[in-house]
């Protein structure tokens, strides 16, 4: 997340604040496809595991400043994993998905959360995402159990559909709507700390992307249902 001097745009817009996102769950819950449609509104059925990470980004405004959404997206599988600590890294958002048609996912879910919060910055914003709503038919985690879930852990929680663009614009613009919250209330009590470096640290503890200034991906509970 940053803010600074600010930055430009790729159609020459001033970025007044950029907010790096990681998306976790186990393989196949939907978490490429999530990301394909908040950036592209895409979906594609035949979609292929994630090997290492990537990453894209979408410029939205939130209260009249121009903000950067970077949004991360690594595999669920182990062996194609990116490195865990870069991958977390200057996060101050998490989407953790599961599958409503797959028990383990849900299951899986602590366990995400367990290395979530030994790996980023204890301010950071979590959503939990039951994934793939469309398929109300097989559904085996009810709506219940994660929202409960979710309120003990101290998560945001909805149900998204991927495929029927369901609730996805409404669980990012909400993370992203949060973390501009707490950035500029912050930013008020605050009015800017700034660290040697010239950066802004709004949250506490959080590691500040410049604009312009992207890593480069490494090698290798307030419920909404619609
Ligand atoms: N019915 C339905 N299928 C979905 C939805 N989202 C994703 N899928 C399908 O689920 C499969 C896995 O989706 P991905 O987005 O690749 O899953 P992933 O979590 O990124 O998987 P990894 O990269 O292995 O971690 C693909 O066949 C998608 O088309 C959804 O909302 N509804």
């Amino acid at each position: 997340m940053s803010r600074g001097g600010g930055s430009y745009g790729e159609v020459g817009q001033k970025i007044d604040y950029v907010f790096k996102v990681v998306l976790i769950g186990d393989s196949a819950v939907g978490k490429s496809q999530l990301l394909a449609r908040f950036a592209r509104n895409e979906f594609n059925l035949d979609s292929k595991a994630t090997i290492g990470v990537e990453f894209q980004t979408r410029t939205l405004h939130i209260d009249a400043r121009t903000v950067k959404a970077q949004i991360w997206d690594t595999a669920g599988q182990e062996r194609y994993r990116a490195v865990t600590s870069a991958y977390y890294r200057g996060a101050v958002g998490a989407m953790l998905v599961y599958d409503i048609t797959k028990r383990q996912s849900f299951d899986h879910v602590a366990r995400w959360l367990e290395e979530l919060r030994g790996h980023a910055d204890k301010n950071i914003v979590i959503m939990l995402i039951g994934n793939k709503s469309d398929l109300g038919t097989l559904r085996v985690v009810p709506t219940e159990d994660a929202k409960e879930f979710a309120e003990r852990e101290n998560l945001f929680f909805m149900e998204t559909s991927a495929l029927e663009s369901t609730n996805v614009e409404n669980a990012f613009m909400t993370v992203l709507t949060e973390i501009y919250r707490i950035v500029s209330k912050k930013n008020l009590v605050a009015n800017e700390e700034v660290d040697s470096s010239g950066n802004s640290s709004l949250l506490k503890g959080t590691k500040i992307v410049v604009p312009g200034q992207e890593p480069a991906p490494p090698t290798k509970a307030s419920c909404c249902m619609s």
